[in-house]
């Protein structure tokens, strides 16, 4: 749709509320690219600036600019409720975290019904954004999109890419869910082919093959690069558990795909993966077993 490439747009001005792990190395990002910056989180060993969303919005000249990066759900919820009462009608608020996308519409409307705007961002590179920028998908009005372009000119990576307005509102939300999606499917499809290299008797060094696979290969990628780095580290990775968590996006671009009638095979089995191994004994097995013994006479295994 539309892409946004321009350079050059000045500093300003801007709250950032939320100074964990994401929003506190973007404060650090902006701070170092000249912009100015007031911190607010509920903790007070965040290194916030001030102790109150009160303060942070007086500490603020209209039109004020201020980025939320707190956990989706009820946080998010909460902070855009009470800076709905706080703000001044032409201020702008930026939802920079995993919010789904089907609750933007809801926050934008409580927002602009007190004349204050909402910008979408989907933020992605995690804990490396500080240093090498993060990629961001935007979503909202032009208008609002312009008045914040100077702080996405400085988060985004350097070099023409990591940067696009997706659309209207939940447009940034909902690229980001389907990136989600498909980070999903690159993690497992890595993960199953390394633990077959690691089962093979044939294989004798599996973590250099994947190692030797960063370089000239199909499948070279930054994930490649990682899971090589941490295989160095520990080949058989021992000091990890095999379980991983899942957060949401994508489960909710799942459910988007099946109403839009694409199937998602490879992401949805990657989902599945997650939530299996967050089971320990599933009754779904327990049943399979059950049915195998009553069938067949297959001997099941005791606890
Ligand atoms: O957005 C991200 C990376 O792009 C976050 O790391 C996200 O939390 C990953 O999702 P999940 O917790 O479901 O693995």
């Amino acid at each position: 749709m539309r892409q946004t490439s321009r350079k050059g747009c000045g500093t300003m001005k801007i709250g950032m509320i939320g100074l964990g792990r994401m929003g506190k190395n973007m404060a650090d990002r902006l701070r170092a690219g000249g912009h100015q910056v007031v911190g607010y989180d509920i903790s007070p060993n965040s290194g916030r600036d001030v102790d109150s969303l009160q303060a942070l919005v007086g500490a603020l000249e209209a039109p004020r600019a201020i980025w939320v990066m707190v956990p989706a759900g009820g946080p998010t919820d909460s902070t855009l409720d009470q800076l709905g009462d706080l703000l001044d009608r032409g201020d702008l608020v930026v939802d920079g975290g995993n919010t789904r996308y089907t609750q933007d519409q809801g926050h934008a409307k409580a927002l602009a019904a007190r004349g204050i705007g909402l910008v979408d961002v989907g933020t992605s590179n995690g804990i490396w954004g500080r240093q090498d920028g993060y990629a961001l998908m935007v979503g909202g009005s032009d208008e609002d999109v312009e008045r914040i372009r100077p702080i996405l000119e400085t988060l985004k990576p350097a070099g023409d890419s990591g940067l696009v307005h997706a659309g209207g509102t939940g447009a940034g939300h909902y690229a980001k869910m389907v990136h989600n999606g498909i980070e999903y499917g690159m993690m497992q499809a890595l993960a199953e082919g390394y633990a077959v290299l690691e089962a093979s008797d044939l294989i004798e060094n599996p973590d250099e093959v994947i190692d030797s696979w960063r370089k000239g290969s199909v499948i070279q990628s930054w994930l490649l690069d990682l899971l090589a780095q941490s295989l160095r580290q520990d080949p058989h990775l021992a000091h990890v558990a095999g379980r991983a968590e899942e957060t949401g996006e994508t489960k909710w671009m799942i459910a988007d795909a099946l109403e839009l009638g694409v199937p998602t095979p490879a992401i949805t089995t990657a989902l599945y993966a997650r939530q299996s191994s967050q089971i320990q004994d599933p009754m779904t097995m327990k049943v399979v077993a059950a049915l195998r013994e009553a069938f067949g006479g297959h001997p099941v295994q005791s606890e």
